[in-house]
Order: C-alpha cells, then structure tokens, then sequence
C-alpha cells in the first residue's frame, strides 16, 4: 500500500469518527449521555489509575514568579536531574555555584520517598491567543508535573510535597551566597531606589578549623552554634525568641573579628555589620532591625567606642544637666544635631536585643565585641541578653599550633615546639602577631627559619615584658620611697612645729609664773 493509499484512508476514517460523533452529539439523549460519560470516565480511571499535579513557573493574576516552581526545581536539580538525558544549564544568581542544571523541557525523571515510586516532568505550552494586558506576559507557559498512583494520595499531597519544598529550600540556603550588609545614614533612607542597608557577597575563607582557639573552647562554641540551630522547636517550647547573643571580648588582635566570619561561614548566616555611630536614635534603630532577615548575624564591634554606653544609667544626673544646658541655649542644641550625634541610649540597645520587636524573625545571633568589658553597662551583657561570654586571650600553645598547622603546614617539630611552648607560657603574645611571624616573608623561606623567627619575637617580647615589669617595680620603689620621704618631712615638720609650740608655752608659762611669784 502506498503512502497516498494510506492517507485516504485515514481521511475516510476519520471523516467516519467525526460522523458518528456528530450523531451522538445530535440523537442520543442528554440522560443517557451523561450516564454513558460516568461510565467513560470510571473506565479511564481503571484504565489509568495516576493522579497529576501541575505547578506552574508563573501564576496569579500578574503572572508573579511561582517560588514553588523553583524551589521543587532546585530540589529535583540536586536530587535526581543528573539521571535526565537532556539537561538544561541556568545561570542562578546570589548562588555559590551559579551553573544549575535541571531537566530539560519534555524530560521525565523519577524520585521516590518511603518507598513509592513518583514521576516529575518538566513541560511547557506555548498559547497563541494575543492578549492586551497592563502585565505584557510572555506566550509561554512552563510547569512541572507530579504523576503518582492514586493510592498514595493521602502520602505524596501531605509528606511528599512537604519534604520536596523543605529540602529544596534548605539546599537553596546552603547554596547561597553569603551577604555582609552595613546600614546606610539615614538621611539616603527615603532617595531613589535607596534602601536601609547596603550589601555586598561575604566571601571572608575564616573557618572554625582556622581559628586558632583551645580545642575545648573551639568545641563548647561549636556545640553552642549545633544547639542554636537546631532549637527551633526548643525555643518555642520554652517561649523565647530564637535568638542567642554572644560577647566576645579580648586584647586587640586576638581574632574577635575572624570568629565572627568563621561564625557566618559555619551557620551559613548573612553578616548585618551594625554601625551605631549613624544611627540617628532608637526609632531609627528599630527600624533597621525590622529590615534584617532571618538567619543572620547582627554584629556591633567594639561596643565600648561605638556608643557612651558605658554605665550610661549611672551617668543620667550628667545626661540632665547637659539636656538642661540645651534647653537655656538652642544654639548649643542646633549645633549637636549638626555634629548628627547619635542618640541611640543604653535602653534603646536594650529594646533592640531583647524588646518586643526583636521577636521580628528569626534564627538570628547577635554579637558585640569588645576590648574592655569591665567599662560596659552590666545590664548590656547580663545572660539572657548575651547569652554566652567568649574571652579571647593571648595566643596560647594549644592555638600556636592550630597556627602552624594554617600557615607552615607542621604538626610538631622536636627542638622548637616545646621552646615556643615556654616562651608563650613567659609572655604575651596575641594570635594576630604569632600568625604575622609565621608567615613566611619570601617563597624561599622555610619553616624552620619562620619558627625561629618566631621564638626570636618572643624572646624580644619576653624581654621587653621583663623590663617592663622591673621599670614598674622599680617606678612603684620610686613612689614608695618618695612618699617615705614625704611622711618622714611632713613628720618632721610637726615635730618642730610641736617643739616650738612647747617652747613658747614654756616661755609664757614661765613669764606668767614670774609675774605671779614677783
Ligand atoms: N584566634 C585567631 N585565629 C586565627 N587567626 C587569628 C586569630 N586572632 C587573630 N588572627 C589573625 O590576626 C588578624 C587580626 O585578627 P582580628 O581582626 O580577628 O582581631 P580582633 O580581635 O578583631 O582585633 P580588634 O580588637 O583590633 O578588632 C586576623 O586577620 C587573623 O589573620
Ligand atoms: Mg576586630
């Protein structure tokens, strides 16, 4: 039969099928028709016992971007795209590897949870109806489709699709790429396209393996940030806000800063660098609160020049005569507002960290640093408010070898380790100039040689520490002997301040007696 011969055919048989439906339509009765649909569509069902959801990448009225849609993408991109022959290559922004590859239009994969077997495709269908509409949509309509066996219903509607979006939206965290924000004045709050907060990627390489840190102290922190992030249900069970404060406080140098970024790298968190010095008042404050996101680090550094918020409720009486002073000359007033000083007070700190509106997100650490604890307000740092009270101390063996592990690649070295070990007992030293003296200064530089360079700071140290301290036992002699020297003068000087009174006594005594006996 020739192709010719088959193509008439198929016409006369379709034209046949047209036919007899156009009778049906025509003669058989409504009653019976629909009786005869039921019957249809319960055969179907037999026939074809799968049940289909679709999501569409596009939906609502103005055609918004289904979150949904990318989020069951991102989850089958990790998940079993790399079993689809044909993959589609995206480039996803704010993400740590921005090539995603997921299945290509028309491709079906399978996945399968608690044991059941379900079907994703991804699909899409063009429309060719022109429409006027204030929202220029484009003709093509994308949407994935969920085929699984009805009877699983009750498991893929309510587990299924629930475990599909929590894991695709945690993998979409985890793949993110990290943001450190600072805020901005806020006379730029209200300018075009001006927002609260200015970001940028954070790309700071601090780890917790870096981190040169006891390994107990390491491990209590790392078990701390564990429970923080897992306390989800903790939280709510014991009513507070899930959030947790941290201080960390030390010389300068002793790595504050780079705990903060090794932080953000273990908890996956956004950086929020809050700089209180622009921060006009507490309103203001608030209102930068209320524009951080959840899982993020609000960070203040060194709150003690930040701010006087030292002890600033012990200072109130001198807070109201300045206020006073203010009130009897507006010129002083005007000239303070022109300065932009800020207002913020010890109590709007409070409110921020633990008032009613810190509740506003969630999964959110904030941490202050410091190098002089004792000035702070204790009602700043007391638990519940900073949680968790982190001293970073002077480089101590234990990190010393943390240290030379990062920057010289050794474990242990016979003669110079337990030299360096003496010396760091003997002397203090911080991580950041321990780590500057390991660093080699050329690339011929071996690691012995920046060993000894170490142990040759630190013997300079030590020495300098030694005659610092004779310099200061000598200078307290000096007082001391000086303030002998001035009791014994002063003692002195009423001794014959005394002599001469006793004398004159004696003489008018003397005279008087004489007066009286002649
Ligand atoms: N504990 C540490 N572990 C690893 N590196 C450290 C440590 N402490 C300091 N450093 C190194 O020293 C540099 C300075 O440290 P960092 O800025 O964290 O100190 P800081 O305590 O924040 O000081 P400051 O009080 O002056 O802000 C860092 O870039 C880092 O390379
Ligand atoms: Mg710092």
């Amino acid at each position: 039969m020739g192709i010719r011969e088959i193509w008439s055919n198929l016409g006369s048989i379709m034209a046949s099928i047209m036919f007899v439906y156009a009778m049906y339509e025509k003669f058989f009765p409504p009653a019976l028709r629909r009786y005869l649909r039921k019957y249809t569509h319960k055969f179907t069902n037999f026939m074809y016992p799968y049940i289909k959801i679709t999501f569409y990448e596009k939906s609502g009225d103005n055609l918004k971007h289904n979150k949904t849609y990318t989020t069951i993408q991102t989850y089958l991109s990790a998940n079993s795209s790399q079993r689809a022959r044909r993959l589609k290559a995206e480039v996803i922004k704010d993400s740590q590897n921005p090539l995603v590859l997921s299945m290509d239009d028309n491709q079906e994969i399978t996945d399968e949870f608690n044991g059941v077997k379900v079907w994703w495709s991804a699909n899409h269908i063009t429309s060719r109806t022109q429409s006027f509409s204030i929202y220029p949509s484009s003709d093509e309509k994308r949407f994935l489709t969920l085929t699984f066996h009805k009877r699983h219903r009750e498991l893929i509607t309510t587990s299924y699709i629930q475990h599909v979006l929590e894991q695709g939206k945690a993998i979409t965290m985890k793949n993110r790429q990290l943001k450190i924000y600072t805020n901005n004045p806020s006379n730029d709050w209200f300018r075009y396209r001006s927002t609260k907060w200015s970001h940028t990627t954070f790309e700071h390489p601090a780890s917790f393996e870096t981190l040169a840190l006891e390994p107990k102290k390491k491990e209590e922190i790392l078990n701390d940030l564990v429970k923080f992030k897992k306390g989800k249900e903790y939280y709510a069970k014991v009513g507070k806000a899930w959030k947790r404060g941290y201080l960390l406080f030390g010389p300068p140098g002793t790595g504050k800063s780079t705990m903060i970024s090794a932080i953000a790298n273990f908890m996956n968190y956004d950086v929020y660098d809050l700089e209180l010095t622009i921060v006009k008042d507490n309103n203001e404050l608030k209102r930068l609160l209320i524009e951080t996101s959840s899982k993020s680090i609000i960070v203040i550094e060194d709150i003690d020049c930040s701010l006087d918020l030292t002890g600033q409720r012990k200072k109130k009486k001198e807070k109201d005569d300045v206020e006073n002073d203010e009130k009897k000359d507006p010129i002083k007033k005007a000239e303070k507002e022109e300065k932009n000083e800020s207002k913020v007070t010890l109590s709007g700190l409070l409110n921020f960290i633990d008032g009613i509106w810190s509740a506003c997100g969630s999964e959110r650490i904030i941490i202050f640093t410091t190098n002089f604890v004792d000035k702070l307000d204790p009602a700043l740092i007391r638990r519940g408010r900073m949680d968790k009270h982190i001293e970073m101390s002077y480089c101590s063996y234990q990190a010393f070898k943390v240290l030379a592990r990062n920057y010289l690649d050794v474990e242990f070295h016979d003669d110079l380790f337990p030299i360096i070990e003496k010396l760091l007992e003997e002397t203090n030293m911080t991580p950041a100039d321990v780590a500057e003296n390991l660093m080699p200064k050329s690339i011929t530089e071996d690691f012995e040689s920046c060993l000894k360079n170490l142990i040759q700071s630190l013997e300079i140290a030590k020495k300098k520490d030694e005659e610092e301290a004779k310099k200061k036992i000598e200078d307290e002699e000096v007082k001391l002997k000086a303030e002998k020297e001035k009791l014994e003068l002063a003692q002195e000087e009423e001794k014959v301040k005394a002599d001469e009174k006793l004398e004159e006594n004696v003489k008018e005594n003397g005279v008087k007696e004489n007066g009286v006996i002649h």
